[in-house]
């Protein structure tokens, strides 16, 4: 480990973020009874430009007069190339409660970015004379926001989650498809023996923002899948990122919800073999030893972290 400690990402459930517009009021009581660890009222690309100023007015209704229970409660805000975005953060300190948790600012670009909402939501607070400082969540999705990643996850100390925004992200790559997220039918590998080998497009992004937010005490996030009507597809595509060391992803339709809790919980095999390892380590320590055998594999100190990962998951998740 370096002399700089790694530090700890917010200590908070983010298994699952289900979005919805801030133009559909009627779905709002629906996502908060759903077992979504996070909702998303979206003022920015689910939302036409004639419905922006309704949209607000009903996010600010809505932050104010729904039981939203135990959830972290977001609002992603416009981009900073648009008119709207200063409003959003106006209204929305200035007329909501302090139930908001976190500020989503979507298609970053830098640090300047966040250091300009930050500007602008310090100012508000403190006019307003609010004491629970909101937190910052962003979307990569941009060539410049990949480029400065590391920079973007270091930019505040209101930041707490970062995510991968697979549509913007391919629309600002020039990707060739017009696919969210999961498998693309052109990326893929042929074999020597002429078989067909996909592979993922969204590996790159993923353990870029991975790593910056792993550096700087962030929770990394995979983004949106958008059709809503493959599971397996989201299933797959959530496993990867799980396995890159996300913690959770966004579901843009309701029943995506199950799909990322079940996937970003870790299993009772999971959780049984963390145990064991640990156990076994910790009779290898006491006979003087730092490397052990588990089930005909080496376990070592690595393994002790490794462990403890899925079982300080798991006890986040239980309470
Ligand atoms: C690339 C990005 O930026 S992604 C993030 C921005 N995008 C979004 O926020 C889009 C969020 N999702 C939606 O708007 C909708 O789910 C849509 C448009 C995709 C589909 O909506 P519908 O056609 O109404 O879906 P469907 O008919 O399958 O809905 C089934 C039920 O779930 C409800 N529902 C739909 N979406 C949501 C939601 N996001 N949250 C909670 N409940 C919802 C419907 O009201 C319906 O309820 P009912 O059974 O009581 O009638
Ligand atoms: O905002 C999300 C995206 O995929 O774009
Ligand atoms: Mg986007």
């Amino acid at each position: 480990m370096s002399f700089k400690v790694q530090p700890q990402a917010p200590a908070v459930p983010n298994r699952c973020q289900l979005f919805g517009p801030g133009s559909r009021p009627a779905i709002f009581e629906k996502m908060a009874a759903s077992a979504a660890d996070v909702i998303n009222l979206d003022l920015e690309d689910s939302v036409s430009p004639s419905d922006k100023d309704n949209a607000r007015k009903n996010v600010i209704d809505a932050i104010n007069d729904i039981d939203w229970g135990t959830k972290t409660l977001s609002v992603r805000i416009n981009g900073l190339d648009t008119p709207y975005w200063y409003r959003d953060v106006i209204d929305v300190l200035e007329n909501a409660g302090e139930r908001i948790d976190r500020f989503m600012i979507p298609k970053v670009g830098c640090a300047g970015d966040i250091y300009a909402v930050d500007a602008l939501v310090s100012a508000v607070e403190a006019a307003k004379g609010r004491t629970k400082k909101v937190g910052f969540e962003v979307i990569i999705e941009t060539a410049a926001g990949l480029a400065h990643v590391e920079e973007i996850a270091a930019a505040s100390p209101r930041m707490q989650a970062m995510s991968l925004g697979a549509a913007d992200y391919a629309a600002s790559m020039g990707m060739q498809t017009t696919g969210i997220g999961g498998t693309q039918e052109n990326y893929y590998m042929r074999t020597p023996d002429g078989a067909t080998h996909w592979s993922d497009p969204w590996h790159a992004p993923t353990v870029a923002i991975v790593a910056a937010c792993r550096t700087h005490g962030l929770l990394p996030v995979d983004g949106p899948f958008g059709d809503f009507s493959d599971d397996q597809g989201f299933t797959a595509q959530a496993r990867r990122s799980a396995t890159l060391g996300m913690v959770g992803k966004w579901a843009i339709h309701p029943k995506q919800v199950a799909l990322s809790n079940e996937v970003f919980t870790p299993s009772e095999a999971q959780i049984t073999e963390a145990r064991e390892i640990l156990a076994a380590m910790a009779e290898a320590e006491a006979s003087g030893q730092g490397a052990a055998v588990y089930k005909g594999r080496l376990v070592d100190l690595a393994s002790i972290r490794q462990a403890e990962v899925i079982v300080k998951q798991s006890e986040m998740i239980t309470g």
